[in-house]
């Protein structure tokens, strides 16, 4: 019997069969694989349909994700389009109001082309989500925690609501905040994808993707697409990534525990925050129940544009950059950089606050990264420092 092993040993061991034992899985940076005869095609044949190190990632990520059949691609924007291709011409699509703004720009181009029927709800609004859906509804493309806004949904309800009533509707996962470590959406939806760009890798050294299922039929369909676009993930990014995923738990961890420091410091300083692992989030009971941990992404307000641009624009430790799950801490205004690909109109409908300041919290030390925001805060004049204690300026006098 194989030993069911914990995730924190998962991440790490990573077993293969090379012939001469190597103690890392070898990397075979090559295109195409000699055949014995023209009609036996091996294993492999040509990198685009298949590579030993991709399948050894794509292995160690299966144990992860506890998928079926999982499939290493390019990018989390990749997974999303391999998925989409999946939806028939007229498919009704419901999506949440709060996306990554990439995973808005591509529904909204098959909205636009007419390749798909898309409607956006608030998908935290349980009972308006479950209201909407139709007989014509067969996708359902979820995002929790959503980014930028950190709004939580109630995905075993959902997920239940869908299996009893609605079982023709395929419901997709965006797990890339929570990661496998915090949350296992297979036990609730068809297809989970996630941008190994972010903490899977943990290094902002490479772009990837990642898509799993339980599902052999559309197993099948996924590998059609991805061998027919060239999408698979390429052998030297496969082996980094599997180098990366060694740290991802005791990375987590870490970037986990300073952001819950740094929620609190926030809050207590008066700021809006907003982040899964505050007792003040409206869904933080709800986050608990289903998920393992709270993240490391933050976000929060200031009330003024120009303020949160020089909070921004000075930290030092923090970098000035997309993305998320790096070891380093990024901070970003998520309406300037990551979402802008969503129109200034839309983003007000939606209630994205153009001011919000959005932090990815890494591993340095808590107390250097609270200093850095501390001296970003002072110097915008959103807070000043009396007698040791840091005091907000109300909206008013700012
Ligand atoms: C939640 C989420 N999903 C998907 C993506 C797309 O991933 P990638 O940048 O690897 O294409 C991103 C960011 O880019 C994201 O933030
Ligand atoms: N210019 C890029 C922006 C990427 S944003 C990356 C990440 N998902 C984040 O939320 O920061 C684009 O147009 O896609």
């Amino acid at each position: 019997m194989v030993k069911d092993y914990s995730i924190d040993t998962l991440v790490v061991h990573q077993p293969n069969d090379d012939k001469f034992n190597s103690s890392i899985a070898p990397l075979y940076q090559t295109t195409t694989f000699k055949q014995k005869s023209v009609s036996d095609l091996g294993q492999y044949d040509y990198t685009r349909s298949g590579n030993p190190t991709r399948s050894q990632l794509e292995f160690q990520l299966g144990k992860l994700i506890k998928s079926d059949y999982t499939y290493a691609v390019n990018s989390g924007m990749s997974c999303l389009d391999v998925i989409t291709r999946l939806i028939k011409i007229g498919d009704e699509v419901i999506v949440g109001d709060d996306l990554y703004g990439g995973t808005h720009r591509l529904l909204t181009f098959l909205n636009n082309n007419k390749s798909i029927k898309l409607k956006h709800i608030d998908t935290t609004d349980t009972n308006l989500l479950l209201n909407s859906i139709t007989s014509n509804t067969k996708f359902l493309f979820l995002e929790s925690p959503t980014n930028p806004l950190i709004k939580v949904i109630n995905l075993p309800k959902i997920s239940k609501f869908i299996r009893k009533n609605f079982p023709q509707i395929k419901i997709i996962f965006d797990n890339t905040m929570m990661t496998p470590l915090l949350l296992s959406p297979l036990d609730y939806v068809d297809i989970q994808y996630e941008s190994a760009t972010k903490y899977l890798n943990g290094h902002h050294d490479i772009m990837a993707g990642v898509i799993a299922t339980r599902n052999l039929q559309l197993s099948q369909d996924l590998f059609f697409i991805i061998n027919a676009t060239g999408c698979g993930l390429a052998p030297f990014d496969s082996w980094l990534l599997l180098r990366g995923l060694k740290t991802l738990s005791i990375r987590f961890a870490k970037q986990q525990s300073n952001t819950l420091i740094i929620a609190n410091w926030l809050e207590s300083i008066g700021f809006k925050v907003r982040y899964p692992g505050l007792k003040s989030h409206p869904q933080y009971e709800l986050h608990k129940s289903f998920n393992k941990g709270f993240g490391a992404v933050l976000s929060f307000e200031t009330q003024s544009i120009k303020k949160s641009e020089i909070i921004v624009e000075n930290t030092k430790i923090f970098g000035v950059t997309v993305s998320f799950g790096c070891v380093n801490s990024l901070i970003s205004m998520p309406c300037r950089m990551s979402h802008a690909s969503i129109d200034e109109k839309t983003r007000k409908e939606r209630n994205l606050p153009e001011d919000l300041i959005r932090l990815c919290v890494g591993i340095e030390d808590v107390n250097d990264l609270i200093d850095d925001l501390k001296s970003s805060l002072i110097l915008s004049g959103i807070v000043q420092e009396i007698d040791g204690k840091l005091i907000k300026l109300n909206q008013s006098k700012l």
